[in-house]
């Protein structure tokens, strides 16, 4: 068996008296989608603020790519490897959809493409810009405003800037959060393409879309992970039924 590129060790995070995440240990192995779910307030994006560093941690460690980066600021975790999408949109609306992620390119890659002349960056960022978009579809969108787009498409957009960190883990909050579902079908075949290419946690309250995506899921209740493992022994897990899927596992 392969080592896993995340390996979370009995992390915690209070807010006051309340504690959030406790003791959570989940391991994420290259390639694999792995679901985190659980009721409202279980403190999963607290999680991911703590893997990416957005939060500092009360306790635990986290180890990525055998590294252990517990106390590492965000940025140095991005350059790691580490990408994530935030449940509020961080896109340039006054920007096409092609310069959005040529920027993101260029912040990741101006040291790299310095030796090169202007217009040959610039075809350089597009070419790569380009390539991410059609990755998620968006390649027809390529030259529209951002903010034109459809909150599907602002969606797929972020993981293109995300993607163009060049991870190898991909941190997503909700991507599904206010779709239709056309929409939320588009961003689910995007995902499973990903799926295999990046080592991806998902964070998300559409139940169809997680047990047909994930690997693996880990349910959390009031902080403390209750069950981890194979989507279908989660699915019938009798405290995870009781915890959190109610009627919608039946
Ligand atoms: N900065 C903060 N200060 C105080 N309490 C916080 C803070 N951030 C989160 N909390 C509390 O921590 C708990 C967990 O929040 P968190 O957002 O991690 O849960 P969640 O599982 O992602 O929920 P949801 O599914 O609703 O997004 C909630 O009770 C929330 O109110």
């Amino acid at each position: 068996m392969s080592e896993a590129i995340l390996d979370v060790e009995n992390l915690n995070k209070s807010f006051g008296a309340l504690r959030v995440t406790d003791d959570v240990s989940l391991q994420v192995m290259p390639g694999e989608l792995h679901a985190i779910i659980g009721p409202n307030g279980a403190g999963k994006t607290t999680l991911l603020h703590q893997v990416s560093g957005l939060l500092a941690s009360d306790g635990g460690t986290v180890r990525f790519g055998g590294e252990d980066i517990t106390g590492l600021p965000m940025h140095a975790r991005v350059h790691r490897g580490i990408a994530r999408t935030f449940q509020i949109t961080s896109i340039l609306p006054g920007f096409t959809a092609l310069e959005n992620v040529a920027l993101a390119v260029q912040g990741r890659s101006g040291s790299s493409f310095r030796f090169f002349g202007i217009a040959s960056r610039e075809q350089a960022l597009n070419d790569e810009a380009a390539s991410l978009l059609d990755l998620v579809g968006l390649a027809a969108r390529a030259d529209l405003g951002a903010g034109t787009l459809s909150h599907g498409e602002k969606r797929a957009l972020e993981i293109a800037i995300a993607l163009a960190t060049k991870p190898r883990l991909l941190l997503l909050d909700e991507p599904l959060a206010g779709m239709g579902h056309e929409e939320s079908n588009k961003v689910i075949e995007i995902l499973r393409s990903l799926k295999g290419r990046y080592a991806i946690v998902l964070i998300e309250h559409d139940m169809d879309a997680v047990f047909a995506l994930a690997d693996r899921v880990t349910v959390l209740s009031y902080g403390r992970v209750i069950a981890s493992g194979d989507p279908a022994v989660v699915r019938s897990s009798p405290e995870v039924r009781a915890a959190y899927l109610g009627d919608e596992a039946a």
